[in-house]
């Protein structure tokens, strides 16, 4: 898992885009999710992210409309979405004919990974997480067993409850189709405000080991 990508998700706060930038984290996310304890709107001024520079920003969204998500990705700057609730790959499709789109599925058996398969050609990454009470940020380690049989070429992004103590399991932990780790709940000091320091460590611990 040495020199991985990293996305750290649910960021409220340009201090925070700020300094993952500078820690060279690759994707930060911010959630455009009303029920979410991380709901970005609101909380900051949008012009203070999108002025941020070195790291691509992901607007997660739940269902949402198409003219929501481009309003929102022209106020914030957004270079991708995500979109994590049950948007079809027609919709997928639709939305990525104006910006990159990450699939979020949330697994918990091998016949929901063979389900995966429709969505190819259909989104640029997918994004593998826990099945929860939450459409995301439940905190609950996903499965990485299952991945075992994921035969897609669609690359993903490993969700879904990682924490600091998994940086020694995921430095050992290969996969061909995997290409970032994804980080929300368990780098927290409160819901949208994130722990720096256990931020750097965990990318430190993960590059040394
Ligand atoms: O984090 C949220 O509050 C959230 C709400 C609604 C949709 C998606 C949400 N998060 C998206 C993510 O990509 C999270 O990082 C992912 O669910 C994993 O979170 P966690 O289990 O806390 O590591």
């Amino acid at each position: 898992m040495k020199d991985t990508h990293i996305k750290v998700c649910g960021l409220t706060r340009p201090e925070d885009m700020e300094a993952l930038s500078g820690l060279g984290v690759h994707y930060g996310g911010m959630i455009f999710h009303a029920p979410s304890p991380r709901f970005i709107e609101g909380r900051t001024d949008p012009a203070g992210i999108k002025r941020i520079a070195g790291i691509r920003k992901v607007g997660v969204f739940v269902n949402a409309a198409p003219d929501y998500i481009y309003r929102q990705a022209e106020v914030y700057g957004l270079d991708m979405v995500q979109l994590h609730g049950e948007e079809t790959p027609e919709y997928c499709a639709i939305i990525r004919r104006h910006l990159p789109v990450i699939k979020a599925l949330r697994l918990k058996s091998e016949q929901d990974l063979e389900a995966t398969a429709r969505y190819e050609g259909a989104c640029d990454y997918l994004l593998f997480d826990t099945p929860g009470p939450l459409y995301g940020g439940n905190g609950t380690l996903f499965n990485w067993a299952l991945l075992e049989h994921y035969q897609g070429s669609t690359p993903f992004f490993l969700s879904g409850g990682i924490g600091p103590e998994a940086a020694e399991k995921l430095s050992s932990w290969k996969h061909p189709a995997c290409h970032a780790i994804d980080l929300n709940s368990r780098f927290e000091q409160s819901p949208g405000v994130k722990n720096i320091d256990l931020l750097k460590q965990f990318i430190w611990d993960l590059n040394i080991s």
